[in-house]
């Protein structure tokens, strides 16, 4: 029953929106890159779906705005505005809707940045996870927990491919801490509480309606507007490289997490036996560097000079590379796109998207 106070707040709200599948899914971050992909793609193949973000300005919120727009409202997606830190609203969705799982991506995502606003990093991706914790172990339904961590926990690691059990106690960025504590709350929530939470470990993650904060983004941009571009150098002038993976195979690997969750079997803190804990890596299994990301974005859009200068940097991970055995076992994940072929995707969207907007025909 929706009370009339219930239905003013959230009048699209029903105990359970529209679901063919079953699956009522609470996707956080649902305006950000890979939130709005998982919400159409677990809409368009019928499982209900509501979607929360705080539309934060960290890049450029006329992007998100656009998601929701072009993505989310076509696809028939609700999202909710507010803030993982919002106890109060996070307790009122989950009494008005009996979700079974959340796609918990919501976080302050750049790894840089980190060293500009760090605060920002503890609040969302500490503060904020513990606090949906506390909410989703209160909760009647006790969904299953679907949790983005990152190849960043890897950090100093030259072992390469990484696999599940490698050490990740050597972050290089605050942000790769954050997401390193991550996992071990969720680990504690499990224990305690037997929820079952799922981790899964994204490797550089890009497609259309992409974050214009990461490199073959704004690399883009700039060779576009013929403007230099700094190529990181690792350690001893060492290339660095990038196990980059398009959208649609991370998309794919977050719903299969979702179809092979187990219910938690906690009762309030009761435990009821060993409830489910996994932590999977998702990449390309195919590092590319970085001068070849460039050549080939060169490539795609046509632009012959070379406005690149080396830049020697400290602490920054030289390459990341996943071993995704355990993903294939547990998930029957696969990739699908390669670099060549993803990034002509990225940049055919990208020139709609900025052409559109140039001629201001939304
Ligand atoms: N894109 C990648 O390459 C990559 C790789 C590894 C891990 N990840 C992780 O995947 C998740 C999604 O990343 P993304 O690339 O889509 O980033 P994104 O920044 O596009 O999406 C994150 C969304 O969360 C929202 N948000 C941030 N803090 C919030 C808060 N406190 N309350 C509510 N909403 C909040 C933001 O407004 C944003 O729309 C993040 O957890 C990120 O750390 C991303
Ligand atoms: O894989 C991951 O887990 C992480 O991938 C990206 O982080 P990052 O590796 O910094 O991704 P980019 O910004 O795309 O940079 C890719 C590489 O390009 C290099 N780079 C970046 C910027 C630049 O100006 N020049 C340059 O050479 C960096 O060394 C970096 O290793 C995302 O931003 C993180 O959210 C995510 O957690």
């Amino acid at each position: 029953m929706v009370s009339r106070a219930q239905k003013h707040f959230c009048p699209q709200l029903s105990t359970k929106p529209h679901s063919r599948t079953g699956h009522t899914v609470f996707v956080t971050g649902a305006a950000g890159f890979i939130g709005a992909h998982a919400s159409v793609a677990l809409k368009r193949r019928g499982d209900g779906v509501v979607g929360l973000d705080n539309f934060n300005q960290y890049y450029d919120i006329t992007l998100k705005k656009s998601r929701l727009s072009k993505l989310l409202d076509r696809a028939g997606v609700f999202v909710v505005e507010g803030d993982i830190n919002d106890g109060v609203l996070l307790r009122k969705l989950f009494g008005l809707v009996q979700f079974t799982h959340v796609l918990h991506l919501a976080a302050q995502a750049g790894v840089r940045y980190a060293m500009v606003n760090p605060n920002s990093y503890i609040r969302s991706n500490i503060d904020g996870f513990v606090n949906l914790l506390e909410v989703v172990k209160s909760s009647i339904a006790q969904p299953a927990i679907i949790s983005a961590s990152s190849s960043s926990v890897y950090g100093l690691n030259s072992k390469v491919p990484f696999s599940e059990k490698d050490r990740t106690d050597q972050p290089a960025s605050l942000y790769a801490a954050t997401k390193k504590a991550g996992e071990e709350i969720a680990h504690a929530y499990n224990h305690i509480y037997s929820l079952s939470i799922t981790g899964l470990r994204f490797f550089t993650v890009y497609g259309p309606w992409g974050r214009p904060d990461m490199a073959y983004f704004f690399f883009t941009k700039d060779i576009l507007n013929r403007k230099q571009i700094s190529i990181f150098e690792g350690p001893n002038h060492g290339t660095i490289a990038r196990d980059f993976t398009y959208i649609d195979d991370i998309v794919n690997g977050c719903l299969s997490a979702i179809d092979t969750a187990k219910k938690s079997t906690g009762t309030g803190g009761k435990k009821k036996g060993e409830a489910q804990f996994r932590i999977i890596n998702l990449g390309n299994t195919s590092p590319v560097s970085v001068h070849k990301l460039v050549n080939i974005l060169e490539k795609l859009l046509k632009v012959k000079e070379k406005k690149v200068v080396l830049m020697p940097r400290n602490g920054v991970v030289p390459i990341t590379h996943a071993n995704i055995s355990l993903a294939r076992v547990e998930l029957g994940y696969k990739r699908t796109v390669d670099l060549e072929m993803g990034l002509k995707k990225f940049v055919k969207w990208y020139l709609d998207y900025y052409d559109a907007k140039k001629n201001s025909s939304w």
